[in-house]
């Protein structure tokens, strides 16, 4: 059910959380959280998204605050660490944020680093997750073919678990994935659902080993589930770096899914300094509770975003709306 644009705007906070390190360039994180008749949900499409793009992020919300969700199979999700590409000598600190988790997931192939780095980060990580811990990386799209075969070559003797999103065309992947089979190195997609025309087609072009599904990009919980069962690929739901309240909705997807062979990437409250719920879904023993959390007025009133970011947040709502009524109206 599509609630009224004036019972979304009624419930609406916009809030603006510090974050502990940067993170794919941002150091604060904005959100719109409405209350729903199922609880609190959130909209916090990243701010350089297009209205078609963020669109999707508030069918999401709506889905979540206005639907029931769908019933869990879970009651706690495995988490992995979350590595930005800082420097070899942060990473015990940061994993120190994810108590528990023997899984990292490690950002590489930055812009204006080297592999070097990015060797030298993931060095750093095996030496604190020690022979256990599983490691994938993540290059976001930020190599060409060869540069990351090469990549693939120079981080193996590391031991991945995958490479996720490696290149930025599901034929790159395509072609890296014949390239490193022999490796027994899987390659995820991540872009290539979320930021696709269609989220199926790298599935059905044999691509990638292993989908990563964020509930906020792919339309909410029951359109992400579709996807998933659609796509017969092994799913890691992952964080669009939500507040406690978008982590609860990646949970709740990650509960649904009949399989959950991997880790998921939900415990990307470890990155805020401080979080809208009185008990944030933080990771510990390395999982996180499938649950909606309380958010606390208080909370709420002291990460407020100004007047400003305000006003274009809620107009963003409102165009974004439209779009999500138009479709739903085909
Ligand atoms: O998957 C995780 O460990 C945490 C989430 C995460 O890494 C991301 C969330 C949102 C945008 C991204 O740049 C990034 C990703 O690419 O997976
Ligand atoms: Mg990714």
């Amino acid at each position: 059910m599509l609630p009224e644009l004036a019972d979304l705007l009624s419930t609406s906070r916009v809030v603006s959380l510090p974050m502990t390190t940067r993170f794919r360039g941002i150091t604060v994180r904005e959100a719109v959280l409405f209350e729903g008749p199922e609880g609190w949900t959130e909209f916090s499409p990243f701010v350089e998204y297009d209205d078609t793009e963020a669109a999707a992020w508030l069918h999401a919300a709506i889905d979540f605050g206005w639907r029931a969700t769908l019933p869990p199979l879970r009651d706690r999700i495995p988490v992995n660490a979350t590595i930005p590409a800082v420097e070899a000598e942060q990473v015990a600190s940061i994993l120190a944020r994810y108590p528990g988790a023997r899984t990292a997931k490690v950002k590489v192939a930055e812009p204006g680093q080297t592999l070097a780095d990015d060797v030298a980060r993931v060095h750093a990580v095996r030496d604190a997750l020690g022979p256990e811990g599983r490691i994938r990386v993540d290059a976001n799209a930020l190599w060409n073919l060869d540069e990351a075969e090469h990549a693939v070559h120079a981080l193996a003797p590391f031991d991945l678990e995958y490479v996720e999103q490696p290149c930025a065309t599901v034929d790159e992947l395509a072609e890296l994935r014949r390239r490193i089979r022999y490796m027994g190195i899987p390659v995820a997609a991540d872009e290539s659902v979320r930021k696709a025309a269609d989220p199926l087609a790298v599935a059905r072009a044999g691509a990638a080993d292993v989908l990563v599904v964020k509930a906020q990009p792919l339309g909410g919980v029951h359109s992400a589930s579709r996807i998933v069962a659609a796509a017969g690929l092994p799913a890691v739901v992952s964080s669009a770096i939500d507040t406690s309240v978008g982590i609860a909705m990646g949970a709740h997807l990650a509960a649904a899914l009949p399989e959950l062979e991997f880790d998921c990437g939900l415990g990307t409250v470890a990155m805020f300094v401080q979080d809208v719920a009185d008990e944030p879904l933080l990771p510990h023993d390395g999982a996180i509770p499938v649950a909606r959390p309380t958010v606390s007025s208080a909370r709420l009133d002291a990460l407020g975003a100004d007047e400003d970011r305000t006003a274009w947040w809620l107009d963003r709502v409102r165009r974004c709306y439209r779009l999500v009524e138009r479709s739903r109206a085909l």
